[in-house]
This record gives structure tokens, sequence and C-alpha cells, in this order.
């Protein structure tokens, strides 16, 4: 197939999602793999043969290097995008990356949810999670975390959690157990507003044939289904 990202410069996230990104990727024509090893690879940038670049970036980065213009398109999660608002163009889910933002909290200690009972919850997504118990009149206090926020409840840093929930096996493995879910998350494609006008002819092609190739995955469908807990179609 013929590449579909000529002049381009795409923003990938490292990580899962990249792994998930890479067979739909190949399916479009930007096919990492003619010139990437593999995650042992420590190269950052990469140049595609057809003129593409791929700039291999920290997931929470993607949408800071779509909206200054460096990238002009990318991959990143609906988390990652809700959390800070930004001038950029979503004009596709790709499926991928499926989880869902949920509060979580010990299984045998939970908490009561009332105004003016104090609350510490700890997140690697202040801004939802703040926003999200406002909406229900309680005002937690936010403990800012990077990984592993499970541990919150278990140490006694905090109450309640906010993080993503996949397959649930770390809420289990850690006796916590999902109280609520705030947000469904997949991994959307995102662009640079001015690079949509200026890169018109290529970004319209990645995008169709994006599509092309979503309508024909039953497996990316499965995929999105699976992050949600049975009947619960919808968003949060
Ligand atoms: N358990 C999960 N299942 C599915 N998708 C997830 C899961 N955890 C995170 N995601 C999605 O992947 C994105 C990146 O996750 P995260 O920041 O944990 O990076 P990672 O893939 O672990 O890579 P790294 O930590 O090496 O940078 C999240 O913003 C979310 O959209
Ligand atoms: O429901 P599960 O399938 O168990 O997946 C959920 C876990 O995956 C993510 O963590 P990650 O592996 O990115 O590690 P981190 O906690 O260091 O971010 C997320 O933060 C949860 O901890």
């Amino acid at each position: 197939m013929a590449p579909r990202a000529d002049g381009l410069t795409l923003a990938l996230p490292k990580g899962r999602i990249l792994k998930q990104a890479l067979p739909l990727l190949r399916r479009v024509g930007i096919d990492l793999a003619a010139v990437w090893e593999g995650e042992h690879d420590r190269r950052l940038l990469l140049d595609l043969p057809g003129g593409a670049r791929v700039l291999l970036v920290k997931p929470v980065d993607v949408p800071t290097y779509v909206e200054h213009g460096v990238a002009d398109v990318g991959v990143a999660g609906a988390d990652t995008l809700a959390e800070e608002a930004r001038d950029l163009y979503e004009p596709l889910d790709l499926g991928i990356g499926a989880c869902r933002l949920a509060i979580a909290e010990p299984a045998a200690r939970p908490t009561p949810l009332r105004r003016g009972v104090s609350l510490r919850v700890a997140t690697k997504y202040p801004r939802l999670t703040l926003n999200h118990y406002r909406s229900k009149g309680i005002q937690p206090e936010i403990i800012p975390l990077f990984g592993s926020v499970e541990l919150g409840p278990i140490t006694g840093l905090s109450d309640q959690i906010v993080d993503l929930v996949e397959s649930g096996e770390t809420l289990r493995q850690n006796n916590l157990r999902e109280v609520e879910t705030i947000l469904y998350v997949t991994s959307r494609l995102i662009v640079h507003p001015a690079s949509l006008k200026l890169k018109q002819a290529p970004i319209t092609a990645l995008i169709a044939a994006l599509r092309d190739a979503l309508a024909t995955d039953g497996s990316t469908a499965r995929n999105v289904s699976s992050a949600r807990p049975t009947g619960s179609e919808g968003t949060a």
C-alpha cells in the first residue's frame, strides 16, 4: 500500500498504545518496522521511507507536540486529552487503548461520600478528579501521583483513588473495589489545526485510510467494548 503520511510528522506514544497502534498504522502504509527495531531501539525520531517522520514520546506528552505544531498528528488517550483542555482537532476514535477512568477504594473500608466529609483522593488526573467530585458537591484533597496509584489507600496515603482500569486485575490484587466510572477511554487521532489547512491533502487521506481500516477491523470494536463493564454502553 502507498504511504499515507508523506510530509507529515506523527507524535506516537511509546508503550502499550504504540503496540496496539502498530498494526493499524501498518495497514495505512505507515510501517515503523521498516526502520524501527522494536522496544529496545532507543531512537526517538524515525524517518520512514516515503517521507513521514515519527516522534516517539511519552504518552502524556503527545498532545503537547501536536498543540505546538511540532507534530502534525498524534495518537493520545481520551483521558490525557480530557485532563487538559487544548486547541486540537480530534477527528477519529481509534478504538485502541480501551480502559476506563474510575474511582476505587479498599473493598473492606468503603468511604461515605457526603458533603462535609473530608476525603483524600490519589490520582494522576487532578483536574478530572476534582471536577467529578465537585459536581457531587464534594471537595476532596487531591494527592497527585505519577504511578502505582493503587498504593494510595493501601498505605493510608489516601481514602480513594481515581485511576485507569482495564481488566480490573490491579484493583483485585490490591484488595480494592471499583466504585464509579468517570470516563470511558480509547485512543484518539489528534491533529494540529493549522496542519489541517496547510497539509490538507495528506491529513485527509490519512484520516480516510484510518477510518476505512477501522471500519473493516472487528478486533478494534471488541477492544473498545472490553473496557466497559457488561451492560454499560455509552459514556459515564
Ligand atoms: N491498563 C490500561 N489498559 C488500556 N489502556 C491503558 C491502560 N493504562 C493506560 N492506558 C492508556 O494508555 C495511555 C498511556 O498509559 P501510560 O501513561 O500508563 O503509559 P504506558 O503505556 O504504560 O507507557 P509508559 O509508562 O512506558 O510511558 C493512557 O493515557 C491510557 O489512555
Ligand atoms: O485493570 P488493569 O488491567 O489491571 O490495568 C490497570 C492498570 O494499568 C495502568 O497502570 P500501568 O501498568 O500503566 O502502571 P502505572 O500504575 O505505573 O501507571 C493503570 O494505572 C492501572 O494501574
